[in-house]
């Protein structure tokens, strides 16, 4: 079984924090970041330095919280018309240990978010005070956090895990909770990839606001998440969004540099786009 999920896998790009963050190893670094970004919209990013307790904590906690009895979670259910809440694939807990990990790995989250964000941003050539404006929006930007359950499910055939789609956000940073594989990337080709879990890595996908961003250079790609056979599949997607108040849409410095009409139009903020 795992040959076969690494056969599936096979040139899925893998991004290392910590060569990005040296200045002798970030220029290649950035080569393979602008393709990864280009080529599938989607990358493995490892290598993460001073992440791994928060995102334990969080995953003890989530795990935790469905592992309660159904009765249990139907206390932190979602109120009709809120998104908050237990519900369909949605949680935000009233438990409090949860909700201090939920607290902690959400800053973790924001700070890694800016710091790839400003990656992909001097990947795609942006600059000086551009480049600031963008980390600077992500770092103060909207920030969801969603907690995925899929149960096992025997007929293969009949379960949907998550449908195809692509994200909205600026990029989305998945965590997953156990070793299960799920999750599925289109490839420009057409073809599910299959995306393994990395043991302290977090897949990165590009949302629909980093490809307008890009100009279409980068991709939002779609994915999906399919459901394992035996055992029950826990992943921890966050949604990360620029302040509201950055208008959305294609860089002026890139669109400078390039001398390319804008594919896309420019809303005067992100509030407008979602
Ligand atoms: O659980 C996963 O692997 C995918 C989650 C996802 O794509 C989403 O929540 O938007
Ligand atoms: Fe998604």
């Amino acid at each position: 079984m795992a040959s076969h999920h690494r056969e599936l896998s096979q040139g899925l790009p893998r991004i290392n924090m910590g060569k990005l963050m040296d200045t002798p190893s970030r220029s290649t670094e950035l080569c393979n970041l602008h393709s990864a970004c280009r080529q599938w919209g989607l990358f493995l990013l490892v290598n993460l330095g001073v992440l791994d307790e928060g995102m334990r904590m969080m995953k003890e906690n989530v795990q935790g919280f469905f592992d309660l009895p159904h009765h249990e979670k139907q206390k932190s259910a979602q109120k009709p018309g809120s998104l908050e809440g237990y519900g369909q694939a949605f949680v935000t807990s009233h438990d409090q240990k949860l909700q201090i990990a939920l607290e902690k790995y959400s800053e973790d989250m924001r700070k890694l978010a800016a710091e790839v964000v400003k990656y992909i941003g001097m990947a795609l050539g942006i600059h000086e005070g551009e480049l600031d404006l963008l980390t600077k929006s992500f770092g103060e930007g909207k920030y969801e956090v969603r907690m995925n359950c899929y149960p096992a499910c025997l007929e293969l055939e009949r379960a949907i895990g998550l449908l195809p789609h692509a994200d909205i956000s600026g990029i989305t940073l998945l965590t997953e909770c156990g070793n299960i594989p799920g999750l599925q990337v289109l490839r420009k080709d057409n073809c599910w990839v299959m995306v393994p879990p990395v043991p302290g890595g977090i897949v990165v996908n590009l949302g629909q606001i980093m490809e307008v961003y890009s100009n279409g250079t980068y991709r939002a790609p779609d994915h999906r998440a399919v459901v394992n056979k035996e055992k029950e599949r826990v992943s921890i997607a966050t949604f990360c969004y620029p302040s509201p108040s950055l208008p959305v849409g294609p860089s002026p410095q890139l669109l400078a540099a390039t001398g390319l009409p804008p594919i896309y139009q420019t809303l005067s903020n992100s509030g407008e786009f979602l």
